[in-house]
């Protein structure tokens, strides 16, 4: 991006912290990223790694007790954090959407989902009732479902996953949002209708012009559809980067064990998948140094008493890790490689 562009979404020293055992404990540590306009980027990391905290803080979707928001997010210039909740709320739905991954969590048992997407778009523009429903079968129509009229007349649970995935990314993109933030919309999803989606995901910069941040635990999903990865661990940011480079050279070890863990694309696949040995630690247990440090083969004594900053260590690459300040690559990978970032 030229230097002198806003970023669409620019997230700075990111904190949520939750109060605990009379402290405060961080769920996630000075997170820091940028969304372009019409950009897909990839947000990555075990279970637990704060990546839904991180999107439900920019949305001011946390609902803890005590919870406190710091650092800057700017969505357009407009700093979110510490937005009025009635403003965010207007902003919520129509210049960000969020999707998550089971969709009837977004949509109510007892409508049609054509009314629940007809609301939608009424709560944000004064339309008629008809010229609501005519936008709705037009964006079910573009989001690849059959028969969108009759659709829309259907509950959700007479839709098949896939199809309650497509009406959900329906009606989050009824009022056009600029930023789609979308929590693992594909993990439920068998492997065809996973694929579909993410297709359907990369085509909305061309359909909508909209950025799409997507989480998911999942490197093959990045592969697919993201440009840029942003690599969470444990509430921090591990490394980040343009997907090819992150999965040609990735300079942290924990980058490396995830890819390791993705099956090849082609040749036959192993009887077994190396996993990364281990659990992360949760945010009461993480140690002071490199939150990777007790499961990494590399580990060594200067990343154990702080945690090694993220430094730039390559075009757009960043990683928190001494290796690549040390000038040791990490060994040759053999399998996986990002097919269409
Ligand atoms: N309201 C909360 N209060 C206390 N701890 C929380 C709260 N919400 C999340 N956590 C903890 O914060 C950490 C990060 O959770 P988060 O849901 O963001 O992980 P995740 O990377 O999205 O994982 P998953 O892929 O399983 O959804 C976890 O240890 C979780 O238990």
């Amino acid at each position: 991006m030229p230097a002198d562009r806003m970023p669409l979404l620019d997230v700075r020293n990111l904190c949520v912290s939750v109060p605990a055992n009379g402290g405060m404990i961080r769920l996630v540590e000075n997170v820091s990223f940028c969304v372009d306009e019409a950009e897909i980027v990839g947000l990555v990391g075990e279970s637990g790694s704060g990546k839904s905290v991180t999107a439900m803080a920019l949305m001011g979707l946390i609902d803890s007790p005590g919870v406190q928001v710091r650092g800057s997010a700017r969505f357009r210039g407009q700093e979110l954090v510490g937005m009025a909740p009635r403003a965010l709320r207007a902003l919520r739905g129509r210049d960000i959407a969020m999707i998550f991954q089971d969709p009837m969590t977004a949509f109510t048992p007892v409508y049609t989902i054509g009314w629940q997407i007809d609301e939608q778009i009424r709560a944000h523009e004064r339309l008629s009732r008809r010229a609501a429903r005519a936008r709705t079968v037009q964006l079910l129509a573009e989001m690849g479902v059959p028969d969108p009229a009759r659709t829309a007349q259907r509950y959700p649970h007479q839709l098949s996953g896939g199809l309650r995935q497509r009406a959900m990314i329906a009606m989050a993109l009824s009022c056009n949002p600029t930023l789609l933030i979308a929590d693992e919309p594909t993990t439920a999803l068998d492997v065809t209708v996973q694929a579909q989606i993410l297709e359907l995901l990369r085509g909305l910069r061309h359909s909508h012009g909209s950025s799409v941040l997507l989480i998911t635990h999942d490197m093959g999903v990045v592969a697919q559809t993201c440009a840029r990865t942003l690599v969470l661990y444990s509430g921090r940011m591990a490394e980040s980067g343009p997907t090819s480079t992150l999965f040609a050279r990735p300079a942290h070890p924990y980058t490396a064990a995830l890819l390791d863990s993705i099956p090849p694309l082609d040749g036959p696949r192993p009887p077994r998948l190396p996993a990364i040995a281990g659990l992360p630690p949760t945010p009461r247990e993480r140690p002071a140094g490199c939150a990777f440090g007790p499961r990494c083969a590399h580990v060594h004594a200067t990343c154990l008493p702080a945690p090694p900053a993220l430094a730039s260590i390559g075009p757009g690459q960043q990683a928190a890790c001494v290796l690549p300040a040390e000038g040791t690559p990490l060994p040759p990978r053999a399998t996986a490689q990002a097919t269409r970032p």
